[in-house]
């Protein structure tokens, strides 16, 4: 086991003090980097995901290019449909598709509480390989999507505005739907029990949909879900969940004993801390969008949202993904202003 040469990520989480505040960038492995654009055209997605070796190269990619504070392991949320038996596929410019996505309690018998070890090795290879490749620099982080967000894709079947597919499935069936969450919750904390075992120092639960539902469904069918994870994850290792656009619920979410909340940039991060209370470390909340302004206008902004988040139990990062046509050097500069301030 190497000792980690930079761990102030698992500091901040921890709530100690640190010298700076540590950064890094939600989707920050692949979009927008031209190492990774030109093994895009190499290989297929899950080819990427798969090959281990591949996986490692893109993840290390931005601790070395960007220069972050953390790697994200390179895979996806949908490995975990299709672990449980069903079709993802990754379309261009559509993004994913399931042709066969749950409508029905018939459906769910084409899904299951798979062997993880089975039918998602590689991704556990691949936290090992990483594991190595970075020697201590910095933590690696594991990641799954939240129980409602996956639902989200298995139901409607493909990306969407409103989820308005799988809301109506939801409200229309709710036994059958809960019968699905609690799978899929049940497969998601054995899979992120293994990316722990596998190198894993700390796990993000992306729930990039939660905030569609109202404050009292994302109770219903997102967080007492999400509580599970957290609570199974307690004495494993630390856990930040990300719910987009779900700011209502983060004094919830801060009790159910996760170490970190992402916040998005449409919630003030003062706000945000009221809400959360003292005793979690908020991550977030730069407008990826922002990314695409020239560079002083970037820098000017990064350190108005640093003063705002106040220096204490802060993780620099964005309010959602990097988009890809952010440039590097754009990139670089939210980095370094970061690690400057
Ligand atoms: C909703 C969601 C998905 N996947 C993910 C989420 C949650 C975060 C968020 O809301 O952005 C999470 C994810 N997806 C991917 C990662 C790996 C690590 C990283 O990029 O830092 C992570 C953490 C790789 C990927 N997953 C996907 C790509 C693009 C495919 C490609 O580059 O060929 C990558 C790099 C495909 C994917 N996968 C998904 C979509 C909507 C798409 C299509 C378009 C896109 O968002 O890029 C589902």
């Amino acid at each position: 086991m190497n000792a980690l040469k930079n761990d102030l990520l698992l500091r901040a989480l921890r709530g100690e003090k640190t010298e700076r505040t540590p950064v890094w960038m939600m989707r920050q492995a692949g979009r927008y980097l031209p190492d990774y654009i030109k093994l895009r055209e190499k290989y297929s997605f899950f080819e990427r995901c798969m090959k281990s070796e591949l996986a490692t190269e893109i993840t290390v990619m931005p601790v070395h290019q960007v220069g972050v504070d953390a790697a994200i392991i390179f895979s996806d949320i949908l490995v975990v449909p299709q672990a449980m038996g069903l079709e993802v596929q990754l379309i261009e410019k559509t993004g994913p598709v399931l042709p066969d996505p749950i409508r029905t309690i018939e459906d769910m018998k084409r899904v299951c509480v798979p062997d993880v070890n089975d039918k998602l090795g590689y991704v556990f290879d691949a936290l090992r390989m990483t594991k190595q490749a970075l020697d201590g620099a910095v933590p690696l982080i594991g990641f799954a999507g939240a129980p409602w967000t996956l639902l989200c894709y298995m139901v409607q079947g493909r990306g969407s505005k409103t989820f308005d597919g799988a809301k109506q499935f939801c409200y229309q069936q709710p036994a059958v739907a809960h019968q699905l969450l609690q799978m899929i919750t049940d497969t998601t904390i054995i899979y992120l029990k293994e990316q722990v075992k596998a190198g894993a120092d700390l796990v993000q639960i992306f729930d990039s949909w939660g905030g569609m539902l109202s404050p009292e469904d994302f109770e219903i069918f997102s967080l007492q879900y999400m509580r599970q994870i957290v609570a199974a994850m307690k004495d494993v290792c630390p856990t930040i969940l990300f719910a987009k656009g779900a700011w209502f619920a983060l004094e919830e979410m801060a009790a159910t004993g996760a170490h970190g909340l992402g916040i998005d940039w449409c919630i003030k991060p003062e706000l945000a801390r009221q809400f959360a209370g003292p005793n979690v470390t908020l991550q977030g909340n730069f407008d990826p969008a922002k990314l695409l302004a020239p560079i002083p206008e970037i820098e000017k902004a990064v350190k108005n949202m640093l003063k705002s988040f106040g220096g204490h139990r802060h993780i620099a990062n964005l309010g959602h993904g990097i988009l890809p046509n952010v440039p590097v050097d754009h990139a670089k500069a939210f980095v370094e202003t970061v690690k400057a301030y």
